[in-house]
């Protein structure tokens, strides 16, 4: 009997291919979102974070099982946020898919892709559950992360401004002209406040370790996708921020460690997906914060759809 051996997709392929398409993405991970809050239809176990301080560094590695999308797969992941200085991403890594009925690697694919949009699109997923509004979309930061909540926030909701800010200036400007050339109206900000104000939704995507984004300037009923993960998941948004508003995660087994610092504040913390599932019923009023964690589920069925449109293409 000869093997082959697993398939090999790396990003530029899965990229040039347009293996991860929103159209579909999207709803795999809708779908991902709202398994995790029904009990029995995935497998996802709190992801192992290992920090290295002296290389100013972490490895993460996320396991996870979707019964409905039969999706098993482990993703290695690291985070360099110094990277940009030696012309690599900050976020790096690997997805293994496993064939779930006999646990043999189906695929080995490289990870940014699917950390990138994967990532986008459960805050979009998020925003359509937690918000009404669509009028002005604020980016606080100009890495990868905020170019694919860019263009998938866009997608799904065809903003009528996308205002950026960065810590430095030239990073907002450059990706205010990516925009601009794909002809949306789009503007670079000095100021975080300035940025933010009278803003529907926001989006943090920064390696900040201090609060950027402050309770004060957000206006009600606004809606916050909090991306990033600079000394912890929730340093981008000041107390008075998650005081005022209802907050909401993707899982809250991984809450229960990465969120700690908020519950201990006292706060209420809930799932998207019993609002996507109905079981519980979100406060459109309200200012919403979807911390965003990023989960092993949603790297496992993105992963499953790309190996089934990649079977598709090789027909
Ligand atoms: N929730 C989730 O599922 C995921 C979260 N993340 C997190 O999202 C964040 C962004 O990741 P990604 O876009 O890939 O990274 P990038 O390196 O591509 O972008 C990082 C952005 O943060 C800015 N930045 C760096 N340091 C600071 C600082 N001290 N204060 C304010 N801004 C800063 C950078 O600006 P400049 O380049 O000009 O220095 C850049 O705009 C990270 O925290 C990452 O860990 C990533 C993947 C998934
Ligand atoms: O979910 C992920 O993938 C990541 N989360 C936090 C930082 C790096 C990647």
């Amino acid at each position: 009997m000869t093997d082959s051996g697993p398939l090999y997709l790396t990003d530029e392929f899965i990229r040039n291919n347009k293996l991860l398409k929103l159209d579909k993405l999207i709803p795999v991970i809708q779908n991902a979102m709202a398994s995790v809050s029904k009990n029995d239809e995935v497998i996802q176990p709190p992801r192992t974070i290992m920090n290295i301080p002296s290389l100013n560094g972490a490895l993460l590695s996320m396991p996870a099982f979707c019964k409905y999308d039969d999706a098993l797969a482990c993703k290695l992941v690291t985070a360099y946020p110094k990277n940009a200085d030696k012309g690599l991403p900050s976020v790096q890594g690997t997805v293994l898919l496993f064939d779930s009925t006999t646990g043999k690697v189906c695929a080995i694919m490289d990870g940014i892709e699917i950390t990138t949009w994967r990532t986008a699109a459960a805050s979009a997923v998020a925003t359509k559950y937690l918000h009404n509004g669509t009028a002005v979309l604020a980016i606080l930061g100009s890495g990868t992360q905020a170019r694919s909540h860019a263009e998938t926030l866009d997608y799904c909701f065809n903003f009528q401004q996308i205002r950026i800010w960065n810590h430095k200036y030239e990073g907002a400007q450059t990706l205010t002209k990516e925009l601009t050339a794909k002809g949306k109206n789009a503007v670079a900000y000095h100021s975080v406040e300035e940025c933010v104000q009278d803003a529907d939704v926001i989006v943090t995507a920064t390696f900040a370790s201090s609060p950027i984004l402050k309770g004060k300037w957000i206006k009600p009923g606004a809606h916050i996708n909090a991306v990033g993960a600079g000394i912890n998941h929730h340093s981008e948004l000041d107390v008075d921020l998650y005081k005022l508003a209802c907050v909401y995660t993707d899982t809250m087994a991984s809450a229960e460690t990465e969120l700690k610092g908020l519950l201990e504040e006292g706060m209420t913390i809930e799932e998207v997906g019993d609002i996507i599932n109905g079981t519980k019923s979100a406060d459109r009023g309200m200012i919403t914060v979807f911390q965003s964690l990023g989960m092993a589920v949603e790297d496992a069925v993105s992963a499953k759809l790309i190996y089934e449109e990649y079977k598709k293409i090789k027909k």
